[in-house]
């Protein structure tokens, strides 16, 4: 099954456009998990249990684990995903970018280490830089477009003969490197008005939307700007926002993951119709 075929399937099975960010931040882990020598990977398994049937993907973020030096960690997160889940797309979330020999490297961490559905890249070095993880066409390849951080601005709004350089960027992915129909783009919460124009770029290519959640993105503007005609169409992330919900009652961290994602996901579904 390929990463797309995976991904519309998880959209329809759990009536979902929430990816589920994985950002383990040690110090704000649960006290317990913090002491334990595998507590980050105890710490994503019960965030990924808890809102499994919830969520169209899951997104670890490589950085919260490299830093650590926990990359074992990863891979027993990512198998545990995979064993456990195995219907729910797991997207790395590396963002890398390099020359071809390089990337092909990156690609068999992603892939093969990882066993990751999707990956993110950057597009900044060309074609060549990212033709190398199309090799696995069963994987899906995503691209960063209009980034979510203020900063995007700097270089994606560029002029790029005419228009934004992150324009550019869609229409190169969309008219030339989705040749295996494998790609999707990166485009933030946090700009729906670009969000918009990428989505009428791109006709139904799938869109990874960070931003809503901690990063402050309103979620209607979102989904009004980023929705195909069948309403789905968006991967749309909130990482800090659900994994470090603040337990009510006698909730634990993945009772109160569980209820915000579902709260997330369901203010989604309401603004898709
Ligand atoms: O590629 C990404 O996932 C990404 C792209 C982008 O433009 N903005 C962005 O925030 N992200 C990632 O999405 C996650 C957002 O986390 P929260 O702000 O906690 O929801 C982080 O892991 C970021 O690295």
């Amino acid at each position: 099954m390929t990463f797309i075929t995976k991904l519309n399937a998880a959209w329809r099975s759990n009536d979902s456009l929430l990816c589920v960010g994985l950002d383990p931040d040690l110090p704000r882990l649960p006290e317990h998990l913090r002491r334990q020598p595998d507590g980050i990977v105890a710490f994503c398994k019960a965030i990924i249990d808890a809102t499994a049937d919830l969520a169209c993907a899951f997104k670890p973020q490589i950085a919260y684990f490299a830093a650590l030096g926990a990359e074992r960690q990863l891979e027993k997160v990512c198998a545990w995903l995979r064993a456990r889940h195995p219907h729910i797309p797991l997207i790395l979330d590396a963002k890398r970018g390099d020359i071809g020999a390089t990337a092909h490297q990156y690609a068999r961490e992603a892939f093969e280490r990882y066993g990751a559905d999707a990956v993110t890249v950057s597009p900044y070095m060309g074609f060549d830089s990212v033709e190398p993880y199309m090799e696995w066409e069963d994987r899906g390849v995503i691209v960063l477009c209009r980034t979510s951080n203020a900063g995007g601005s700097d270089l994606q709004f560029l002029d790029a003969g005419g228009r934004p350089l992150y324009q550019h960027v869609a229409q190169l992915v969309a008219d030339k490197w989705n040749r295996n129909g494998q790609c999707a783009l990166v485009v933030g919460a946090t700009f729906p008005d670009e969000l918009a124009q990428v989505r009428s770029i791109v006709g139904d290519m799938p869109l990874l939307v960070p931003g809503i959640g901690a990063q402050g993105g309103d979620i209607g503007a979102t989904v009004a700007a980023g929705r195909t005609a069948d309403g789905a169409g968006m991967m749309i992330n909130s990482s800090r926002a659900i994994i470090y919900a603040e337990p009510q009652d006698d909730e634990d961290f993945a009772a109160a993951a569980r209820r915000v994602a579902r709260a997330t996901r369901d203010e989604i579904n309401r603004y898709r119709g």
